[in-house]
């Protein structure tokens, strides 16, 4: 029993913390899942590669609870190999819950529907992708890794594209195809979304309405711009390479609850803002949207 699956790491349009709306969009780099059941194995362990260290609390939940639902008891072992570093704002843990219920299911052998807006969630012995994302939404909960449950950033990695989605009910408002270059400036230090400081957030709650706004008329640009500039501030984080990018992309703001910065554009547009983040500490990726979302290989 048996299952392998990717899904993309994601960057923000709306943050959720200050109201609990938020918006995100999938990009193109991804985290691999193999989940190994067994009917005698009493219990399921967690190993991340390249991060011996790291917290496996979260993909061990996420396939406990697939198989409280799903299957008989069964335990393994789950493994996530990542290309999203963790802690930096590219929903690392996102794209590994996704992962890690689609293989879960895989190994189970139940049928994963692609009916993703109809939003069904579950026909009979079938689950649809919001189904499962809602899975590693709830694990994520139960094992203290967000503040929302950060509906959004697992819904744009389950789905792709660009979501709009309130969080305090797990609900998809908007869901549209959209196709960018995508530059990421990642600095060396990294922020866990749990440590963020909600009570700050809460203080832009305004402008986070005001990007709700946007985000449902489809200016996604525009709208991540002025979550950028409102949360950059609230968080604490440098505003100028926001500010520097402002000019040149059709939209940059701070991924998450950072460090990472994103702007969105065209090749043309994101050269000038990859030659100014090139000058400071950190690392560059040059990628683009996915459309395409989580999969079971
Ligand atoms: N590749 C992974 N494999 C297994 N677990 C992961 C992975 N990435 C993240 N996690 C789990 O999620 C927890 C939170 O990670 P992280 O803060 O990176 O997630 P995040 O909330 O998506 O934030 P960010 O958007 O900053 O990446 C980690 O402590 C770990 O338990
Ligand atoms: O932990 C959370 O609830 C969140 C964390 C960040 O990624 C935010 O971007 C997201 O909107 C909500």
């Amino acid at each position: 029993m048996n299952g392998v699956a990717t899904a993309p790491g994601a960057s923000t349009i709306l943050n959720a913390l200050a109201t609990g709306q938020g918006s995100a969009f999938a990009i193109d780099v991804e985290t691999t899942a193999t989940v190994k059941l067994a009917a005698d194995a009493d219990a399921v362990t967690g190993e991340i590669t390249d991060a011996t260290d790291a917290d496996t609390r979260l993909i061990e939940r996420c396939v406990e609870r697939v198989v409280d639902r799903f299957g008989n008891g069964e335990g393994g072992v789950v493994t996530t190999d990542s290309e999203v570093p963790m802690a930096a704002g590219l929903k690392s843990s996102s794209a590994a819950a996704n992962a890690t219920v689609l293989a879960t299911l895989d190994a189970l052998g139940v049928t994963v529907v692609s009916d993703d807006d109809t939003d069904t969630a579950a026909v009979g012995d079938a689950i649809t992708k919001l189904g499962a994302c809602r899975i590693g939404v709830e694990a994520a909960r139960d094992v203290g890794v967000t503040i929302t449950g950060a509906f959004d950033d697992a819904s744009a990695s389950m789905l792709g594209g660009v979501v709009v989605t309130d969080n305090t009910a797990d609900e998809l408002l908007a869901h549209e195809p959209r196709e960018w270059d995508v530059l990421v400036w990642t600095p060396p230090e990294r922020a866990y979304s749990a440590d963020a400081d909600v009570d700050r957030c809460e203080n832009v709650a305004k402008m986070a309405d005001l990007v709700a706004e946007l985000a449902l008329d489809g200016r996604f640009g525009e709208a991540m711009t002025v979550n950028g500039l409102a949360y950059v501030a609230a968080l604490d984080f440098d505003t100028d390479p926001t500010v520097e990018a402002m000019p040149h992309c059709h939209g940059v703001s701070l991924s998450g609850t950072g460090p990472s910065v994103v702007a969105v554009g065209d090749e043309t547009s994101l050269a000038p803002v990859s030659e100014l983040w090139a000058e400071r500490d950190g690392t560059l990726i040059e990628t683009t949207t996915r459309t395409t979302g989580a999969s079971i290989q």
